[in-house]
């Protein structure tokens, strides 16, 4: 695996892959590598494409300062997970490399109505950072496709709106699923900062999704709502939101309506770390 810490060195090797008809699949995480992350590195590889994988810690997309302060890093052994699952390049750079005329001087995007509900809402200013950050890494990699996960369902539907925005009709987006622990806890590199009692207490996001989805039959959302609302609270959390909407855009719905694809989403505090989860409802 080839590390680059600079932009244009990268952007010269990568250009030269593409001459000599590689096609480059492209993985942006902010580092703390898990089993999820390596899953889209493997499906890359598996697609026979070229790996790219960057690991930046974007500042301008933490709306908090000390989410952003104590996100966990583990460089060497991100390093060590990249080889092992076949990844050809990692992207390394500094906050100056990414954003050369300093934060505040880039570029940003309209997200319209996906930046004004659940984390867009609730977290001001994250998705104008996430556009800033994702439209120069593709830029820079110029990918033929992009891999991103489920986990994160607001962000890919934000970023396909960016692929747009930017006019790139050619470049695929592939949207992984989640991969969860053994009780059902979506991994997150945030995990990684819960005591033990709080990660005990972690799986209870998934299991109200899925409570959200089992009673969906002749159900109504508002209560089930009202009950994972309670419970959350009643176990420590603090609820953001516990939501449903139409999977195709994310309209947000007051009940269930199997005219639309349906998707259930959750975001909870547990002490000072924020966890999201969704399921899509079958
Ligand atoms: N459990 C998972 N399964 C599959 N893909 C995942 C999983 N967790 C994150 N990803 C994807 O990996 C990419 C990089 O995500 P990121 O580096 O923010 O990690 P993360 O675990 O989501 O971190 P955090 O939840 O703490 O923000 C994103 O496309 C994200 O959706
Ligand atoms: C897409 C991304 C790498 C941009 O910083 C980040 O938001 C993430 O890891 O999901
Ligand atoms: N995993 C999405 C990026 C973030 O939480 O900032």
């Amino acid at each position: 695996m080839v590390i680059f810490k600079e932009a244009a060195q990268l952007g010269d090797f990568l250009r030269h892959k593409v001459e000599n008809n590689l096609n480059i699949g492209f993985i942006p995480t902010m580092g703390a590598l898990h089993s999820g992350h390596i899953s889209l590195v493997k499906n890359a590889h598996a697609q026979g494409m070229f790996t790219v994988c960057s690991i930046f810690l974007n500042p301008t997309q933490f709306n908090d300062k000390k989410d952003y302060e104590q996100y966990p890093v583990s460089t060497d052994a991100d390093i060590e997970m990249l080889l092992q699952a076949g990844c050809d390049v990692l992207f390394l750079p500094s906050v100056e490399e990414m954003y050369p005329g300093g934060t505040d001087k880039m570029k940003t995007y309209d997200f319209g109505y996906l930046d004004t509900i659940l984390e867009g809402a609730n977290r001001p200013g994250h998705f104008k950072g996430v556009g800033q950050i994702v439209s120069r890494l593709l830029d820079i990699v110029k990918p033929h496709t992009l891999y991103l996960g489920q986990k994160d369902y607001q962000q890919c539907m934000v970023i396909k709106k960016l692929i747009e925005i930017l006019g790139l009709p050619s470049l695929n987006l592939v949207i992984s699923p989640t991969l969860r622990e053994q009780d059902g806890l979506a991994m997150s590199s945030r995990n990684r900062r819960l005591t033990e009692p709080q990660r005990a207490l972690a799986a209870l996001l998934y299991q109200c999704l899925v409570s959200i989805q089992t009673k969906q039959a002749g159900g109504n959302f508002a209560i089930v709502q009202k009950e994972c609302t309670d419970l959350l609270i009643a176990k420590g959390f603090t609820p953001e939101y516990v939501a449903l909407a139409d999977a195709n855009n994310l309209q947000l719905l007051s009940n269930y309506d199997n005219s639309v694809p349906m998707i259930t989403l959750i975001a909870a505090k547990i002490g000072e770390i924020r966890l999201i989860d969704n399921i899509l409802l079958q």
